[in-house]
């Protein structure tokens, strides 16, 4: 069984689709180039209660960034686009869980030690001209991971899909998944039955 992130959600009836689904974390993203950014007001509206923990994704933010977002909703996570050192000022002031996102397309680029954090998301890194680092639906050669020794909990995410997730697990080793847009109809459309299968079939894996 791997444990499923649900992430860039932007609706009250998305989300409440993957918590019904048995979603184990669900996401929101704050960076105003994605497809699926979010307004402090669109956040709101949601009314995401604590039933499943909550994760803010920024990339590169201000601290004042992550501030407006937290006086609107609680989240237990942050999933950081940054360095090491600025994930720990982030985890130091807000108090929140901090997962840094690291881009990975050889077994040199994952992470030796747990740098203060509280753990890793695992993803490829974006296609050449992308503008955005993640949430690009790219995979990354997933047997890059074997030998792995991880030094903190991680989550693996990048181009996964309800039907390849189970051979993603298998591959990787990976006690937890992530995805976006593999569950969409479209860019930031998320797709109730879509998200229903990920996570039975990231569970069943
Ligand atoms: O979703 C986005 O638009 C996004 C923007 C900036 C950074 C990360 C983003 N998404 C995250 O990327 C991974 C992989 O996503 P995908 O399944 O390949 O679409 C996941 O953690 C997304 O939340």
């Amino acid at each position: 069984m791997a444990r499923a992130k649900i992430c860039g959600l932007r609706t009250r009836e998305t989300w409440l689709a993957a918590t019904d689904a048995g979603a184990d974390w669900v996401g929101f993203v704050f960076f105003p180039r994605s497809p699926r950014f979010l307004t402090t007001e669109a956040l709101k509206a949601i009314g995401a209660d604590a039933r499943v923990p909550r994760v803010g994704l920024f990339v590169d933010p201000e601290p004042a960034a992550i501030e407006a977002v937290l006086k609107v909703q609680d989240l237990e996570f942050l999933q950081i686009y940054a360095g090491a050192e600025a994930c720990r000022a982030m985890r130091a002031r807000f108090g929140a869980k901090v997962w840094r996102a690291v881009g990975v397309a050889s077994a040199a680029d994952l992470p030796r030690d747990d740098e203060g954090l509280d753990g890793f998301l695992i993803e490829s890194k974006p296609p050449r001209g992308a503008d955005r680092p993640g949430g690009n639906a790219t995979a990354f050669d997933w047997a890059v991971m074997q030998r792995w020794q991880a030094p903190a909990p991680w989550l693996l995410a990048g181009g996964l899909t309800p039907a390849n997730v189970a051979a993603a697990v298998r591959a990787s080793g990976a006690a937890a998944v992530d995805v976006s847009s593999g569950v969409e109809s479209a860019p930031g459309e998320k797709s109730v039955p879509l998200i229903r299968d990920f996570v039975a079939a990231a569970h069943a894996a």
